[in-house]
């Protein structure tokens, strides 16, 4: 698994600090690297397109420092570049002073002090770029005066807008209030390591598309400083073995379906035997037997012979012994006598891995339903949506900062792994540790989308992976697939069965 640990901004610049002692370099050298890495990230961006005119406007600190540093290189390649320096204090850093002095030897730089001066950039159109070097990682407090006045008219213009290392006015590690100016770029171009404020959606129009950009700090003190945090930047199935046969990759049994939501156990089902599972048991409503069979020719399916809509059986530990892996939930419907089917199911699982997703997700997050989270086996995998979450919680949050810590403390209290959906879902450990996810897109947010990832995390644990990977991995693939399935027929038009369609392995 490759990822990208998310550090605190008083982190970073610790992390900066041991960079520049330990290479034995200045600061404004490393100032230079970084703007360096990122005029070539643009230049490959925007290829020699002269026509483009780049206002960048720069504070007075050290993000301040790299606009300057930036406008010097870009003008250096031919690029029209237009300075302009926000002076709201008398206080500047000393790599923004060097870095004045080394622009103004050889281009013009526009100061602006009051809302009079904003007439010099007045004329930037939509096929301009806005670069935001106003303030960085050292905000402490939201933005005032000038500069909410200049964030305000920025956002308004129909430019190309991006924010260098996080956008002015946003911070890092905590949530801004709602009434907070905040600059609203398209790209988010940050140095090193993702920022905690990048993975939370209510940032959403604070952030744009990221990326993040090597400016090699050092590896060394990357891996000791310690955070909760990490992006999931890549992460591999194992190989299946050559002599291997369908006893080799496990056995899950999928709980699911009830009547009008058979679609929903179904789609688990097809996940899950498109995720290497080596059988699969269906465990279905007597009136949905021949549904499953029809539609699912690889599973077995079982039932009972109530006749009834809904599964309704008591469940003990024998129940699950041939089973390596179950998954509860998918179009159970919410009935109480499915409660109580729900409850043995919990209670007979002991020390086997199982995922609960849907419907079960919301018995549990009843006034009764809460009572039973004390019983879940340890590294049993919750997979909500935040409404299902809060539902879980029994409360709301303030934000999404509060969502995060309420989800790690949640996933400590009880000692599991709880998948919250969205973009860049997050998967909470039994530690306290939150991995966000790299892959999948807005077409996702479709009916059915959750069922496939069910089935996907079912598969894998049948398959040994442990709680933790197949939590992780199964929301990559999951993504993955929904990237496959945007490409090629567009967000709009995905529905659930493409991401089983499009998962690859
Ligand atoms: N780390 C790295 O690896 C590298 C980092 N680099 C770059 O350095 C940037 C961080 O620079 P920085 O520390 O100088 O902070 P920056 O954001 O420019 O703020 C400056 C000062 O503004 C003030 N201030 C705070 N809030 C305010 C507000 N709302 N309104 C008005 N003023 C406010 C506050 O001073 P105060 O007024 O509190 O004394 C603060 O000190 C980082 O984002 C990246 O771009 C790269 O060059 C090299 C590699
Ligand atoms: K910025």
């Amino acid at each position: 698994m490759e990822t990208l640990k998310i550090l605190n901004a008083s982190q970073i610049r610790a992390l900066d600090a041991f960079t520049i002692q330990k290479e034995g370099i200045s600061s404004i050298d490393l100032m230079e690297r970084a703007c360096a890495t990122f005029v070539n990230w643009f230049g490959q961006k925007y290829f020699l397109n002269t026509k483009l005119c780049v206002n960048i406007f720069c504070g007075l600190g050290n993000n301040g420092g790299d606009g300057l540093a930036i406008a010097r290189l870009l003008k250096q390649q031919g690029f029209c570049v237009k300075v302009f320096v926000v002076q709201y204090t008398d206080k500047t850093s000393a790599d923004f002073d060097i870095n004045l002095k080394r622009l103004q030897s050889f281009a013009k730089v526009n100061f602006i002090k009051t809302v009079n001066d904003f007439t010099l950039f007045s004329e930037i159109q939509q096929n301009n770029i806005i670069i935001d070097a106003l303030l960085g990682a050292g905000i402490n407090r939201c933005v005032e005066g000038i500069l909410k006045e200049l964030i305000n008219t920025l956002n308004e213009t129909t430019a190309i807008k991006i924010a260098v290392d996080i956008a002015s006015g946003l911070f890092m590690d905590n949530a801004n209030d709602k009434e907070d100016v905040i600059f609203k770029p398209d790209f988010t171009v940050t140095f090193q390591l993702p920022k905690l404020a990048l993975m939370l959606p209510q940032n959403y129009e604070f952030v744009g598309e990221w990326e993040v950009l090597d400016i090699g700090l050092q590896e060394q003190m990357i891996n000791e400083l310690p955070s909760y945090y990490f992006y999931t930047a890549q992460i591999f199935p194992k190989h299946r073995k050559k002599f291997s046969h369908k006893g080799t990759y496990g056995h899950s049994l999928i709980l699911g379906g009830s009547k009008g939501m058979m679609g929903a156990a179904i789609l688990s089902a097809k996940a899950c035997l498109r995720s290497g599972v080596g059988k699969l048991t269906c465990y279905v409503p007597d009136i949905a037997y021949t549904i499953m069979q029809v539609s699912v020719p690889e599973a077995m399916t079982l039932t009972t012979s109530d006749d009834l809509d809904f599964i309704s059986t008591h469940f003990t530990e024998k129940d699950f012994e041939h089973y390596q892996a179950i998954a509860i939930g998918p179009g159970i419907s919410t009935h109480p006598d499915v409660y109580k089917m729900l409850e043995s199911v919990i209670i007979a699982a002991t020390n086997k891995p199982m995922v609960i997703d849907a419907d079960a997700l919301n018995l549990l997050g009843t006034e009764e339903g809460r009572s039973l989270l004390k019983q879940l086996p340890p590294n049993t995998i919750l997979t909500p949506h935040p409404k299902e979450f809060q539902k879980l919680l029994g409360l709301t949050w303030k934000d999404d900062f509060d969502k995060l810590s309420l989800l790690q403390q949640f996933a400590k209290k009880h000692q599991i792994f709880v998948v919250l959906k969205g973009y860049q879902t997050a998967v909470a450990t039994p530690e306290g540790d939150v991995y966000f996810n790299s892959t999948g897109n807005a077409g996702m947010a479709t009916a059915g989308s959750g069922d496939v990832l069910t089935g996907i995390i079912v598969a894998l644990l049948a398959q040994g992976y442990s709680a933790k990977e197949a939590a992780i991995l199964g929301v990559f693939k999951h993504g993955e697939a929904g990237d496959l399935a945007a490409n090629s027929r567009g967000q709009m038009a995905m529905i659930a069965s493409d991401i089983i369609d499009d998962l690859r392995w």
